[in-house]
């Protein structure tokens, strides 16, 4: 019989009493990620799952039906687990849901809308946080605390399969869920990003908005064998953050969504506390990299709940080339068009 969530959970974090609460609390959000999933399958009672309600989200984005459904399932959740604060992207602010709590989610319970309507792989991700003393008299703060703090992090991803990827920050682990076995069981018993990245991963439509340091790595790596890099690269976008950090914590290669010029995309477009901070952990805790080309993103010291992050991951050699692409704009201006083959750039 292979090893369930369960049991990885009673040995990671039951042996002490703090860690009782995040086991209970990852229980409870399994059992909605697997409402979530059986919606999906069934296609909802509109039969659309991806038509529009209307309104619009913290961020301005138009609702879908299964982003609101996906938030119901998991703040109920939330609740029965005995969280403090909820902090949704589908909420205006922090929602306070008990008194007693010493825990916070920061969620998107729906990743990947745009692609809903087109039944590629979607899911859900939370960052789970501390809440002290001081924190709860000043609801607030809950949500502006460093992705270092995080207790646990993890992303459900609802594709072919239904996987939980987790950690506890002793590793990251994945989980499947078996309708055969009645609920998760381990898949990969501690996940290792591959350090050489072999693809990468961007909205490459993006390309004429982007900063010259942007655009001159990624026309370095276009450039494949016969560029400075002197190797061909591959590209893969789902455009569902689960799924393109799925592929890079098991393949390799390397994300990113900077900032750009456009009007509201100056921090790009992925969200600090509930994208950023939980794929960040999830990606470093499985030796790989993490930052927005200059900072590491866990240590970013937040402003507000829905705040945005320029956002680079994956291969750790890549993401600390591409910050020297970033910093060395001496070099680059110096850029040969011939693509002289500096050490800086070459490998
Ligand atoms: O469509 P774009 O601009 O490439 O952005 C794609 C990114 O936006 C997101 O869909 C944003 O997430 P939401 O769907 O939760 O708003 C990410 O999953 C994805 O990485
Ligand atoms: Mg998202
Ligand atoms: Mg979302």
């Amino acid at each position: 019989m292979p090893s369930s969530l369960d049991a990885y959970l009673t040995s990671a974090l039951e042996g002490a009493a703090s860690g009782r609460p995040i086991a209970d609390a990852i229980r409870h959000l399994c059992t909605a990620a697997v409402k979530v999933r059986n919606t999906i399958i069934e296609g909802g009672t509109s039969g659309d799952l991806g038509g529009q309600r209307g309104e619009t989200n913290s961020d301005g984005d138009i609702q879908k039906e299964l982003d609101v459904l996906a938030d119901k399932a998991f703040l109920k959740a939330a609740k029965d687990s005995g969280f403090a604060f909820f902090g949704s992207e589908e909420q205006e602010g922090p929602v306070r849901l008990s008194e007693d709590g010493d825990l916070a989610i920061a969620i998107d319970p729906l990743d990947g809308s745009s692609n809903i309507s087109t039944n590629v792989s979607i899911g859900t991700i939370f960052s789970i946080l501390p809440v002290s003393a001081e924190q709860k008299a000043n609801p607030d703060t809950v949500f502006r605390q460093k992705g270092a703090n995080q207790l646990a992090a993890g992303f459900f991803t609802y594709g072919p399969q239904l996987h939980l990827v987790l950690t506890v920050g002793d590793g990251t682990h994945v989980f499947l869920f078996s309708p055969k076995f009645g609920g998760f069981v381990e898949q990969t018993a501690s996940v290792s990003i591959e350090p050489r990245a072999k693809e990468f991963s961007a909205n490459m439509s993006n390309y004429r908005h982007w900063d010259t340091h942007i655009r001159n790595y990624i026309d370095d790596l276009l450039a494949g064998a016969e560029g400075p890099r002197e190797r061909e690269f591959g590209m893969r976008y789902v455009g569902s953050l689960v799924a393109d950090a799925y592929r890079i914590l098991t393949r390799g290669g390397v994300f990113l969504y900077p900032g750009d010029e456009r009007k509201g995309y100056q921090k790009g477009r992925l969200r600090l506390m509930y994208e950023a901070n939980p794929v960040a952990m999830l990606v470093e805790q499985a030796g790989g990299a993490a930052s927005d080309g200059t900072r590491r993103i866990l240590d970013i010291e937040p402003e507000s709940l829905h705040e945005r992050v320029p956002f680079v991951f994956g291969s750790k050699r890549e993401v600390e080339r591409i910050a020297r692409y970033i910093a060395d704009s001496d070099a680059l201006a110096e850029r040969s068009p011939l693509f002289g083959k500096r050490s800086l750039f070459s490998s």
